[in-house]
């Protein structure tokens, strides 16, 4: 009987069965050696029967890597049949054999690919720009083949690739601007490529680029590139968008005080009438109602209420007949980055809100926590955004610089801001609304008909993702520049170096938790609430002190990831549990029961729960984020290939 959701009815098996027959060159025979049997299921629930295939841990059937190394195949790969029969596959290794043809455009269809390792064989032609879809791309491996043209630019777009072999090709062309100091491992030597090498501070020698006639320049060992006309051009522009930057800010700040100037005369006017002004529609406070006793309020409506009902209301216009003290701050003007699919209505919805929209629409409180409370607004035209009211301590102009320098740096897997809002001691911070719920909410029990079953590979899936995310936003962050410092790099937190190399003006995601981890409709992770509250630490603490404090949090989350157990504030009660376990030498006590019921490799558990530790551990320096980001892979890929082996 066929699986339901998974990869085992007949026509998907046997097209399966096509696609192994085409990469053995049409030769039936050969194919069949190999084992795979089209009249029984190539996964039995979470296990493995066709040889060379890895299944869902989940159970679900489906399978999630295809292995198929040094097996002698020379013929062709159908991608379009394989991405229709093999949804949810996510590695793909067929090195190490006599493949020709090309890397079909339709690999891209096989959307969740984390690893393609296609490496050693004799495949030709171009790589297929294409490959730009596979937003989750990790590792793409095509050395030892006989490729050529320019390798896809796109590919520097993608922000989890780590990993990319190029290398013994025939390439042409310039290198991408790929961000090589998140890279672990990178090479495109012995290829016919010219232009400039990416500027980097990794580990990467000569080696990696050596090989291509002395067609690259720049770093590492390579002749200096000659100044070329782009840059002239480059330069030029420059200036003019300086210039232009000076007249927009010129512009603004003679708006911005006219309408302080307007302010305070039409506070004066109104004073005298007794009236509570400079109250922000947004108060919860018991204050708030007074707004309605404006003068010009309507009589029997009531204020905005935002601010404390549970239930669905409407709020009131009343308050929003007086001109809001600062309009919204629109971030995210569209939905197409390359790197991030943000829900085009709530974009959209964003991009033409007014302050007065979300004082007129239908609010719901979702939560009240130690930083403010969330309320679902579904707004005119009925886009369904989060808005969260933050309390946080910071000055006004520290937050607004904070915000938009978070707004310009996108990842796939946090959630972007799309607007604030910040004036008279009142913080809003606008985002799509997510409604398949947050990790907590997964973790502990609240949702009734879970999309995801939080096994082993499902946790460290969400405990991967988090940290690549992470890392990528410290990187990205941990200048006093916009996100144009994300290729800089550094091996671990040290005061002096981060506060001379990068103005001490780190932003921190400063509330990591599960509480902030949501879910995307395809139930992806998400960080939330990146950098909205500014972490509460001494004052004197070091500027890294705000990143340090976000490895922590990632610790703790991970504890809850293992344990399933829930932290109450900083997890420091969780953390003091686990450590007392562990020295009892009951280590395998801590893990979730939940999670050891399916697939589950107590290895990759242990040194999982030995990453948390070295995150929370106050006694010695902790790796940054990106070293726990390559910690935490390195565990996802062992499990992934201890999977696909077990056949
Ligand atoms: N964009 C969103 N879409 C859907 N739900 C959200 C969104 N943002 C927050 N929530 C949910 O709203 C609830 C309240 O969020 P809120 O951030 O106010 O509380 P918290 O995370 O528990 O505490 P804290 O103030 O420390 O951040 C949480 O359950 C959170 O998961």
């Amino acid at each position: 009987a066929a699986v339901q959701g998974g990869d085992g009815t007949t026509s998907v098996r046997e097209s399966l069965v096509g696609f192994l027959t085409e990469l053995a060159g049409g030769d039936e025979e050969r194919a069949r050696g190999l084992g795979w049997d089209a009249s029984v299921e190539p996964c039995n629930g979470n296990r493995t029967v066709w040889p060379g295939i890895g299944c869902n841990g989940a159970g679900d059937g489906r399978i999630t890597s295809i292995v198929l190394e040094r097996k002698g195949l020379d013929g062709t790969i159908n991608a379009t049949t394989l991405c229709a029969a093999a949804r949810a596959l996510r590695v793909l290794s067929l090195q190490g054999n006599a493949l020709r043809g090309d890397l079909p455009a339709a690999i891209s269809g096989c959307s969740r690919l984390t690893h393609i390792y296609v490496g050693a064989n004799r495949l030709s032609g171009s790589l297929p720009p294409s490959l730009v879809h596979l937003t989750n791309l990790q590792v793409l491996n095509v050395s030892r083949n006989n490729f050529s043209g320019e390798i896809p630019a796109g590919l520097s777009k993608l922000v989890g690739l780590v990993r990319f072999c190029g290398n013994d090709n025939r390439f042409n062309g310039t290198i991408p601007e790929f961000e090589l100091s998140r890279f672990d491992d990178f090479s495109v030597a012995n290829n016919n490529l010219t232009g400039p090498i990416p500027e980097y501070s990794g580990d990467f020698g000569g080696d990696s680029f050596s090989g291509n006639s002395d067609g690259l320049c720049g770093r590492p060992n390579f002749p200096p590139c000659p100044p070329s006309s782009n840059d002239n051009d480059e330069k030029k522009r420059r200036r003019v968008r300086t210039i232009v930057m000076c007249l927009g800010y010129i512009l603004l700040g003679a708006g911005v005080a006219a309408f302080v100037l307007y302010m305070l005369c039409s506070k004066r006017r109104r004073r005298p009438s007794g009236v509570g002004v400079g109250k922000s529609a947004f108060d919860s406070s018991s204050k708030a109602a007074t707004t309605t006793d404006t003068p010009s309020a309507t009589p029997g409506k009531s204020a905005y209420s935002l601010a404390m009902s549970e239930e669905r209301t409407n709020a009131a216009a009343a308050v929003a007949r007086a001109p809001p003290p600062a309009s919204l701050v629109v971030l995210q003007r569209s939905g197409t980055t390359s790197t991030i699919t943000l829900n085009t209505s709530a974009v959209e919805a964003a991009r033409k809100l007014r302050f007065e929209d979300l004082l007129k629409s239908p609010a719901e409180l979702l939560g009240r926590g130690r930083f403010g409370s969330a309320y679902k607004v579904v707004v005119p035209g009925g886009a369904a955004l989060a808005v969260k009211r933050v309390k946080d301590a910071a000055a006004e102009e520290e937050f607004r610089r904070r915000m938009e320098r978070v707004g310009k740096v996108r990842h796939p897997a946090v959630l972007p801001p799309l607007a604030f809002y910040c004036a008279m001691q009142e913080k809003l911070v606008v985002y799509e609304f997510l409604s398949q719920g947050s990790l907590a909410k997964l973790l502990h029990g609240s949702i009734e008909s879970s999309q995801v079953a939080l096994d082993w590979p499902a946790r460290l899936h969400i405990a991967a993702k988090v940290a690549d995310a992470m890392a990528f936003m410290h990187d990205a962050l941990r200048g006093d520049g916009d996100g144009e410092d994300a290729n800089l790099s550094f091996s671990s937190y040290s005061d002096e170096a981060e506060a001379s190399a990068f103005g001490g003006d780190a932003i921190a995601h400063g509330n990591l938790k599960a509480s902030n981890i949501l879910f995307t409709a395809t139930m992806e992770p998400c960080i939330s609430e990146y950098g909205v509250t500014a972490p509460p630490l001494p004052p004197s603490s070091a500027p890294s002190a705000t990143l340090r404090a976000d490895v922590r949090s990632y610790g703790v989350l991970l504890l809850e990831l293992l344990t399933g157990k829930a932290t109450a504030a900083d997890g420091a009660e969780l953390a003091r549990w686990v450590t007392a376990v562990i020295r009892e030498e009951w280590t395998a006590e801590v893990f979730d029961r939940a999670m050891l019921s399916a697939v589950a490799s107590e290895q990759g558990m242990v040194r999982l729960l030995q990453v948390a530790m070295r995150c929370i551990d106050a006694t010695s320096p902790p790796p940054t984020m990106r070293e726990v980001a390559g910690m935490v892979n390195a565990i996802r890929e062992e499990d992934d290939m201890s999977l696909s082996s077990e056949a």
